[in-house]
């Protein structure tokens, strides 16, 4: 692996240790390896130096050793994951955005040893444009109000710490490729807006809300067969004082018809500020499923778009919303529209997405 190793003596500065009088032998059996990811044109293009500057001196404290690969172009981050020794490795921070993220669980997941690696911890400094993950998972530690005070410090923390919980992720099967998504899998109108509107990036986030206003004046409609297995987790018993839930599947739906929008998520935020499904839960094995059919018109479009960033979308007249286990969405000759992974673009006939059995362990505090 060609990654710089940013690693330094940390003896006398380990507060797991607590003390420097502890032999070499025992230091070595508690130090910790991280391999750290920087996309150096993530967010304002900082990442480097908010490596350097703000997380490495902190993992460093806590006695974590570091093997830094800094990409060159996008995929790299996918290759190298994909091909690399990671035996040594206790867990990979990516210092960027979702994107970033995107393509080192994608690298994970195609490796031959999946099975065993890819329960290795994973850690986000928030530094890109869209952070929705980190977001998430600030939310479902409720840290929250310092996640927002100052998302570098308080995810490079969150990684210091080594503490993990389990986050949902999805499997997409797009004729016959698998892919993994931790985020969001769209079709139609958000999905659209997404893609489209990279035209005016230069603009900044109100690029969405232009592009918003031109979609609403001409809406799409697209023909598909959309399909999905209803389930919802109920409480069961109370046993030893902890409340046990479970999942409880219903019949399946069909509906062949012309859509506005499909969009999932796994995850309570899409994006910084986005609140997609506010009731998700961290590892709780629910696909968050909303759709709009054509007879739900301009103004429910409008009213959907417009409240998205309070969580006020999923009661608008005309928004199916439901939990789901899988759902695919089918169209002979070629799903038409924008159809978007983790916000990456992608094309197919048939696009079926559900559950992995196997979750993200992700640093949180
Ligand atoms: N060195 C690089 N040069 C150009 N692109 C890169 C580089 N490294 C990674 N990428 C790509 O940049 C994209 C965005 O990365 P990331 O999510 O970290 O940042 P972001 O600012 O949140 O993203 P976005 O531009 O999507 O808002 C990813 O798809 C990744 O493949």
């Amino acid at each position: 692996m060609t990654v710089a190793n940013e690693s330094q003596d940390t003896l006398d500065h380990d507060p797991k240790l607590g003390h420097s009088t502890l032999s070499l032998a025992s230091y070595l059996l508690f130090v910790r390896r991280y391999l750290v990811i920087v996309n150096p044109v993530s967010g304002q293009g900082k990442g480097l130096p908010t490596f350097r500057e703000k997380v490495h001196p902190i993992l460093m404290e806590a006695g974590v050793k570091v093997e830094l690969l800094v990409t060159e172009r996008p995929g790299h981050a996918r290759s190298m994951v994909s091909s690399s020794n990671l035996s040594e490795i206790d867990g990979i921070i990516t210092v960027g955005g979702d994107g970033l993220l995107y393509e080192v669980v994608n690298g994970l997941r195609c490796r031959d040893d999946s099975d065993r690696i890819s329960n290795i911890p994973l850690g986000i400094i928030a530094t890109g444009s869209g952070n929705g993950l980190a977001r998430s998972v600030a939310e479902y530690s409720k840290e929250d109000a310092d996640y927002l005070k100052n998302p570098v410090l308080s995810t490079t923390l969150a990684a210091a710490r080594g503490k993990v919980v389990p986050v949902n992720l999805m499997e997409v099967e797009l004729d016959g490729r698998k892919i993994y998504s931790f985020l969001s899998v769209g079709w139609g109108l958000l999905a659209d807006i997404d893609v489209e509107s990279e035209v005016l990036r230069a603009i900044g986030e109100s690029r969405f809300t232009i592009w918003s206003f031109l979609r609403l004046a001409k809406l799409r409609h697209y023909k598909a067969q959309l399909s999905y297995i209803p389930c919802e987790r109920v409480s069961r018993d109370e046993l030893n004082g902890t409340s046990r839930t479970s999942l409880r599947e219903r019949d399946p739906v069909f509906i062949d018809g012309e859509f506005i929008s499909v969009y999932s998520t796994c995850q309570s935020y899409i994006g910084s500020d986005l609140i997609f499904a506010p009731k998700a839960q961290p590892g709780d094995g629910l696909i968050h499923l909303t759709y709009m059919t054509k007879d739900a018109g301009r103004a429910s479009a409008t009213q959907f778009l417009l409240g998205i960033d309070k969580g006020a979308h999923l009661s608008v007249s005309g928004v199916s919303y439901v939990t789901v286990k899988e759902f695919t969405i089918r169209c002979a000759g070629g799903i038409n529209g924008t159809i978007t992974i983790d916000g990456e673009r992608v094309t197919g006939e048939e696009i079926k997405i559900k559950i992995s059995p196997r979750p993200l362990h992700v640093f949180a505090l």
